[in-house]
């Protein structure tokens, strides 16, 4: 599914005291099957790009277009559900959102909202259950007596469970211990090489350089650069100046004298290779 903004602008409470840009003429296309990170500091109109995605928020000027819809300041919801099913949003701390009895009818839940029916949607949530990493054991248990890493695989696996086209993922791992944020970024990152898009708002560099093919960096409301990783993080010039980190690996590589890199390694794995081969000369 191709996602084309067109000079897309979004104002908070317009004609009210309190009006605020949220966007201002942001043009980008995203490619089908791509994982796009969406970075910049806070305040930068991350999340209010992200809620554009399956017009949660409408644009107030210009237009998007995602697959057969086209979002305008004049769609009506009832234009949108086709849309919603396949374009899904995870906001942070999703876990506040379950509300069914037990675990498998919380996961059950998003696929028979999209029409699966009851059997079709049990099925899915007990695939999608072990796919997040929890053991089958936890379907029957209330939600409410798991741990908060674990509530927040049960949210993640209600939205996977219906298999959205575009995974759309607002700091999914915020506030988890490393190890859960890796399982929990390996999980998108499986889904996108099962074909699916997969649209992440995140402050961490790392997972932008581990994960994403693609990166938006927003800055007041606009899109100030859209490239790949290895282009975004190659100017530290340009980094610094707007305020934005390097990935850890990029930076160790810096402060190392005497090694000869070719360009900043990204990850760990590329900075071990790099001085590996320096080390060999
Ligand atoms: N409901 C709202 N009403 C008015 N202004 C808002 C509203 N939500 C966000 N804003 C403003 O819009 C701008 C962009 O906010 P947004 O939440 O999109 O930023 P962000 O990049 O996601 O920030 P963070 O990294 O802190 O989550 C900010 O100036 C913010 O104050």
């Amino acid at each position: 599914m191709s996602i084309k903004f067109e000079q897309v602008g979004y104002t908070y409470s317009p004609g009210s005291p309190l009006e605020k840009k949220g966007l201002e003429d942001v043009n980008f296309e995203l490619k089908t099957g791509s994982f796009t990170a969406i970075i910049g500091h806070t305040g930068s109109g991350k999340s209010t790009l992200m809620q554009h995605f399956n017009a949660l928020l409408k644009p107030t000027e210009g237009k998007i277009k995602i697959a057969n819809t086209t979002i305008t300041p004049a769609t009506t919801n009832k234009d949108l559900k086709e849309l919603r099913r396949h374009v899904s949003l995870v906001f942070q701390f999703p876990e506040a959102q379950l509300f069914e009895s037990t675990v498998l009818d919380d996961i059950a839940f998003g696929p028979k909202n999209f029409g699966y029916s009851p059997e079709e949607a049990k099925k899915s949530a007990k695939i999608w259950l072990r796919k997040v990493g929890l053991p089958d054991y936890i379907a029957q248990r209330s939600p409410f007596e798991l741990s908060g890493g674990q509530m927040r695989r049960v949210a993640i696996a209600g939205v996977m469970a219906y298999e959205p086209d575009i995974l759309c993922l607002d700091e999914p791992a915020a506030g988890l211990d490393p190890r859960a944020r890796k399982q929990m970024m390996h999980l998108f990152a499986q889904y996108q090489q099962e074909g699916h898009t997969v649209i992440l708002v995140t402050h961490n560099m790392d997972d932008v350089a581990d994960y994403a093919d693609d990166v938006l960096v927003m800055e007041h409301g606009k899109m100030i650069k859209h490239d790949c990783p290895a282009k975004i993080f190659q100017d530290r010039t340009w980094l610094k100046k707007h305020h934005l980190e390097e990935p850890k690996a990029s930076l160790f590589a810096s402060r190392l004298n005497n090694f000869n890199f070719v360009q900043p390694p990204l990850t760990e794995k590329k900075l071990v290779e790099e001085i590996e081969q320096n080390l060999r000369g």
